[in-house]
């Protein structure tokens, strides 16, 4: 599939790759700027980033591998992902013409605040519906696909009866500007792998990409199930 955004080359008039190409260009299929763009679409399907709102960030290593800014995100190719190193915040590759994702200091919370592998962030309709339902924080309980989801400050994931928190944080006219709020939060609640944003969606993060594949698609699965719960008044926190 063709590129809906010019590549380095097609700006520039210049024929082959730079150096830095190859931060993003390979054949591994499991190369993070090739799961970017695969994970992405997956994700558009799923209604999850949609409009050009929501995305995925993964680390490999040092480096961190960031979508564009305002641009469909099921039809972005490798040539078009941003690099950084996550410590010194300096961008390793930088395409031309785009700018990198607005989400960019929320994910970089994730990685330094959690050591995060990957955040996703979606504008999935659970989440925002949730965050309409709720105040300061989303609960769940006794619902078998809580399994999927990790305890964070101890080893394994969380029992069928136990209760999955996730903290809800209020939007900003600015996406970045939400950071403070974010950080907050993962402070807060040191047992979230996630965190809604009222009237917005939700980040998401995991030790690995696919950890946080799966953290996000049992959390949206809860997030559906509690809406349609609470249209037909059960409570969504079993009481014995
Ligand atoms: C309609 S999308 C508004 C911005 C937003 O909330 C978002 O998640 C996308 O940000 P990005 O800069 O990654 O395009
Ligand atoms: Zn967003």
């Amino acid at each position: 599939m063709s590129s809906c955004f010019c590549s380095k080359s097609e700006e520039t008039g210049k024929q082959g790759a730079v150096p830095e190409d190859q931060l993003v260009i390979s054949d591994d299929s499991t190369h993070p700027a090739n799961l970017i763009c695969e994970l992405c679409k997956v994700f558009y399907n799923n209604g999850w980033v949609t409009g050009t709102g929501g995305g995925i960030s993964i680390r490999e290593g040092s480096k961190i591998f960031i979508a564009p800014s305002g641009v469909q995100k099921e039809r972005m190719v490798p040539d078009n992902m941003f690099v950084m190193d996550l410590e010194s915040e300096n961008y390793l590759r930088t395409p031309q013409i785009l700018k990198p994702s607005a989400c960019t200091p929320l994910f970089l919370s994730a990685y330094k605040m959690r050591d995060a592998g990957a955040c996703i962030h979606t504008h999935s309709q659970a989440a925002v519906m949730v965050t309409l339902l709720y105040d300061k924080v989303f609960e769940i309980s006794s619902i078998e696909q809580i399994k999927a989801i990790p305890k964070v400050t101890e080893k394994g994931n969380l029992m069928y009866s136990d209760k999955l928190v996730i903290p809800i944080i209020e939007n900003t006219e600015r996406e970045e500007n939400l950071t403070d709020s974010l950080q907050q939060a993962i402070k807060e609640y040191p047992g979230a792998t996630a965190v809604l944003v009222r009237r917005h969606g939700i980040y998401v993060w995991g030790e690995t990409v696919w950890k946080a594949k799966v953290y996000n698609e049992a959390i949206d699965y809860l997030l559906e199930l509690a809406v349609k719960m609470h249209h037909l008044g059960i409570p969504t926190v079993k009481q014995n």
